[in-house]
Parts: C-alpha cells; sequence; structure tokens
C-alpha cells in the first residue's frame, strides 16, 4: 500500500503512531510534507520554530527535499539530536552531513545551532553547550526527528553508554550530556532523553525488517538501559509517530 496506515487512538496515544509505507519514495515525500506543515505551523503561531534532527543515513533523503520547502527559513532554528566529536569538516561529522544536504537552498536561511565546542573531549565541551543549548533554544521544540541503530539506540542515547543513566534521567532542565559507548565509534554528545521529550511532536524514522523487529521489541516491556529509544516509545507525554518503509 502507498497510503499509510494510521493506529494513532484518540487523546494522546500511550503507543506511538505509525505510519508504514511500501516505498521509502513514500515514506520520505510524506514525511517532508509533515515537518514543513508543523514548522509553518510554529511560524504562524509564534512566530519561529524548531527543529532537531538526527544524523546517520536514513535521513539524507528527506533534508534533500526539505531543503527546498517554500517555508520562511529564517524563522526556523535547526539543531542536532546529537553528534559525534569530531571536526567539523570530518566525514562523520553530523553537522556537516546537516549542512551539505537540509541547509542549502532556501533551507540556507535558518540558523543552526551546533553541538560541538572547540574542545578536545565531549565532557569539557559540556558546560559551554548546556549554556548554549538553554540560551538559543526554546522549549518545547516544536519538531524532533530521530533515527534508531539496530542496537535500539536513539540520538546517541547507546546501550553500555558510561553516561547512560544520566543522560536517559537528567533532571528536566538540562539539555546535553557527553557520552561514551562500545557500540558508539567516537565520543558523543546528545540531547538527553528529558530533553528530546520536551517537545510537541517527535518522529521515528526507520528503514529496513531488521529496524522493524528492534522498533517491535522496543514496544515490548522491559530495561530503557537495554534499548534506550523505549524512552522515547513507551511514554505518553509526547506525541511520536513511527515511520517506516523496507
Ligand atoms: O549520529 C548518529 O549516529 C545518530 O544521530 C544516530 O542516532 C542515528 O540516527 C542512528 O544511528 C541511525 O543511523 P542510520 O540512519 O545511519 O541507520
Amino acid at each position: 500500500m502507498n497510503a499509510p496506515e494510521n493506529s494513532a487512538g484518540s487523546g494522546l496515544p500511550e503507543q506511538p503512531d505509525e505510519k508504514r509505507f511500501e516505498h521509502r519514495g513514500a515514506m520520505f515525500d510524506a514525511l517532508a510534507r509533515e515537518v514543513t506543515e508543523r514548522l509553518a505551523q510554529a511560524i504562524d503561531q509564534r512566530g519561529e520554530a524548531t527543529l532537531v534532527v538526527s544524523g546517520g543515513s536514513t535521513p539524507q533523503p528527506l533534508f534533500d527535499l526539505l531543503s527546498g520547502a517554500d517555508l520562511d527559513w529564517s524563522k526556523v532554528t535547526v539543531t542536532l539530536a546529537d553528534e559525534r566529536w569530531v571536526d567539523k569538516a570530518h566525514k562523520d561529522s553530523n553537522a556537516l552531513m546537516v549542512r551539505e544536504t537540509l541547509l542549502r537552498d532556501r533551507a540556507a536561511a535558518a540558523r543552526f545551532v551546533s553541538l560541538k565546542t572547540e574542545d578536545p573531549s565531549p565532557e569539557q565541551g559540556e558546560p559551554e553547550l548546556e549554556e548554549r543549548l538553554q540560551r538559543d533554544l526554546k522549549a518545547p521544540l516544536d519538531f524532533v526527528l530521530l533515527g534508531m541503530g539496530t542496537d535500539g539506540h536513539t540520538a546517541s542515547l547507546f546501550p553500555g553508554g558510561d553516561q547512560l543513566a544520566r543522560a536517559l534521567n537528567a533532571p528536566g532542565g538540562v539539555r546535553c550530556c557527553a557520552l561514551r559507548a562500545p557500540g558508539a565509534p567516537q565520543a558523543r554528545m546528545t540531547l538527553t532523553a528529558p530533553f528530546l521529550l520536551k517537545s510537541r511532536q517527535i518522529v521515528v524514522l526507520c528503514t529496513g525488517e531488521t529496524k522493524a523487529r528492534v522498533f517491535s521489541d522496543a514496544l515490548a516491556p522491559g530495561p530503557r538501559e537495554d534499548l534506550p529509544i523505549r524512552a522515547i516509545l513507551r511514554q505518553s507525554r509526547t506525541p511520536v509517530t513511527f515511520y517506516w518503509a523496507p
């Protein structure tokens, strides 16, 4: 089918809404429309909008579409859900990927808030970043786009992360957390789970059968530390939609 199946009930769902597609192209088109509409609505209602995006490879076709969206991008602030602690010109830098795929064409007018400082380690950079995020990002965030790894991580909330407990349970006001994990090739800076949940809408974007299985596992009861995406999926405070295509 090309039309999404929408399983949302009435009121705030305790399980994510699901939009599954037969083809990735249809999924990216639908998601680009949703992001554009939600940002336009935020600008209409509050004069500005905040978009949090993830790195990784899955969202790149979406960013290509969004970069040409007819929106007043000068009123949009874009930041990342997480960053790898590498130089801003390094091929693994999420900021570099976002600059090359999203922040061009019309979207070049958006303001970008980086999750990286010049410090040699994310631990050293954390205080400056916390201050930057407190100053430059208005909460609630309007739209948060997350990915998921096959190990159940989202943003840089990795299973086995040295600061995972802090990143999952930080008091509401704390926005970012440095983290290292065996499954993460570089040291990371991540937004905390409580801050990601301070948003009007979250989308978890995934492709492929393996991630569909991890998603089902994450909906089943179990510790968030095993599959940290549970912190996003198994809550009833913030609306979440799972977008999926093979
Ligand atoms: O910087 C990162 O690595 C991410 O933001 C991360 O959370 C990503 O979303 C998942 O690892 C999925 O990545 P893929 O889309 O490449 O599978």
